[in-house]
């Protein structure tokens, strides 16, 4: 009996992990599409651009732990085909594989502009942007999400001037609305960053033309506009995909032998009563568990609340929960925003969604506690420094 997991990040490496962990000892075989075995990817737009961290830090296992696991790894190998009905999948060097049980942790990639830009996804990625950020003067970053923030930051560390191009009004400004987003313009434009907010690029070459005519000169464009789900398999192999390839709490596909985790899935949670796709390393790290115990015929359900970290200059921050589109508008601040220093709360119906702590630390359990109370906040106190977060529940 065979069990295959398709892709090479850190979802495979998980549910690698724990299949052996939770029992199975059946032939386990990862094929990861890149030549490097799986490996963590927040360092790369962090410390590791940064120069401040070394590329074997980055990796969730040795080679010797593979083997000791005996995970049969291939690398620089693709899953190309799925064929449900033979329960085989094809591999790209024309191997085909029987299994019993399959999971597509294939995650995302960028999205792309047509032009000359450079993009940051994998460790190789990481290193071309940091020799380019050693040599270049000038750089044009597009999009002022977590990557082109980040990158803005790790720009300006290594001394290169920085033109930010947003479309939106604000940057990270459909996670975090308007005043939060503000926040993160005020960081980068104190740091030195040239923000542009509301700007459309028309066309990148040697730098980048604006709709309105303007050129921006540069000696590299960065793009940082998010990232599509890597659908392409289970598209192909007729399972239900939207956004994401659509799994159940236990992260079990439409095929009951084929499952999915990471950025790739678009779960249902439970705790929210709705499918969602969440691109983020706490979710990559965590849903193989559940999977695994899913895909060993184990009762499982996936119901931990989303949960990202950023660190940008001296600013870190954690961020827990989950805010609906279009809902990010109703925040309570406890503490000084411009001192940095501060927890903002968002709210829907009264109710606490989300929390992101921004150089606090130690009050992701408490900001879980309330989230997971369901009940109606008392803004007053949720503001309140004084008051314990626990008693903030009206
Ligand atoms: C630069 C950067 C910084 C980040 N920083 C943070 C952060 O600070 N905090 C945070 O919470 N999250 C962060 N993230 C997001 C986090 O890294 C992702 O959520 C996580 O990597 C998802 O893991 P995954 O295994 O699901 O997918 P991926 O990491 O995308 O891995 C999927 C792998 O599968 C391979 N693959 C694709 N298709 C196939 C196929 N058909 N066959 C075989 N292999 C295939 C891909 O090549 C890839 O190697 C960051 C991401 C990036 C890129």
């Amino acid at each position: 009996m065979t069990y295959v997991i398709a892709g090479g990040g850190l979802a495979a490496a998980k549910a690698a992990e724990a299949l052996r962990e939770q029992g199975y000892d059946g032939r386990l075989v990862l094929a990861g599409a890149e030549p490097h075995l799986p490996y963590e990817r927040p360092p790369l737009s962090k410390s590791y651009l940064q120069g401040k961290s070394e590329r074997d830090k980055i990796f969730v296992h040795d080679a010797a732990w593979y083997a000791e696991q005996q995970v049969e790894v291939l690398t620089g190998t693709s899953v190309t085909a799925v064929d449900r009905a033979a329960h085989q999948v094809t591999l790209s060097d024309g191997a085909r594989l029987d299994y019993a049980k399959l999971l597509l942790a294939t995650g995302a990639t960028p999205r792309r502009l047509p032009g000359d830009a450079l993009y940051l996804r994998s460790v190789d990625d990481s290193e071309r942007i940091r020799d380019v950020l050693a040599r270049a003067s000038r750089v044009v970053i597009i999009g002022a999400g977590w990557i082109g923030l980040e990158v803005a930051a790790a720009a300006r560390a290594a001394g290169v001037e920085v033109t930010l191009l947003e479309s939106d009004g604000a940057p990270l400004l459909r996670v975090l609305g308007p005043r939060l987003g503000a926040a993160f313009a005020d960081l980068h434009r104190d740091h030195g960053v040239d923000l542009r907010l509301g700007v459309k690029v028309e066309e990148i070459a040697g730098g980048v033309r604006l709709a309105d005519g303007t050129r921006v000169e540069a000696d590299a464009v960065i793009a940082g506009i998010g990232v599509e789900p890597d659908t392409r398999l289970a598209v192909a192999a007729g399972l239900k995909v939207d956004d994401g390839v659509v799994v159940d709490a236990s992260l079990r596909t439409s095929d009951p032998d084929v499952f999915a985790a990471g950025d790739v899935a678009r779960a249902y949670h439970p705790l929210l009563g709705t499918h969602i796709r969440v691109e983020h390393w706490a979710n990559a790290l965590n849903q193989p568990a559940v999977a695994a115990a899913a895909m060993l015929d184990r009762e499982a359900s996936y119901d931990r609340l989303p949960y990202f970290y950023t660190d940008q200059y001296d600013l870190g921050m954690e961020y827990t929960g989950y805010v609906r589109p279009g809902e990010a508008d109703d925040v309570v601040i406890r503490g000084d925003l411009d001192s940095r220093e501060y927890i903002a709360f968002w709210l829907a119906e009264g109710r606490v969604v989300a929390g992101m702590n921004v150089n606090v630390w130690d009050v992701t359990d408490d900001i879980k506690t309330l989230i997971r109370a369901a009940a109606p906040a008392d803004r007053a106190k949720l503001a309140d420094p004084a008051v314990p977060l626990t008693e903030a529940l009206a």
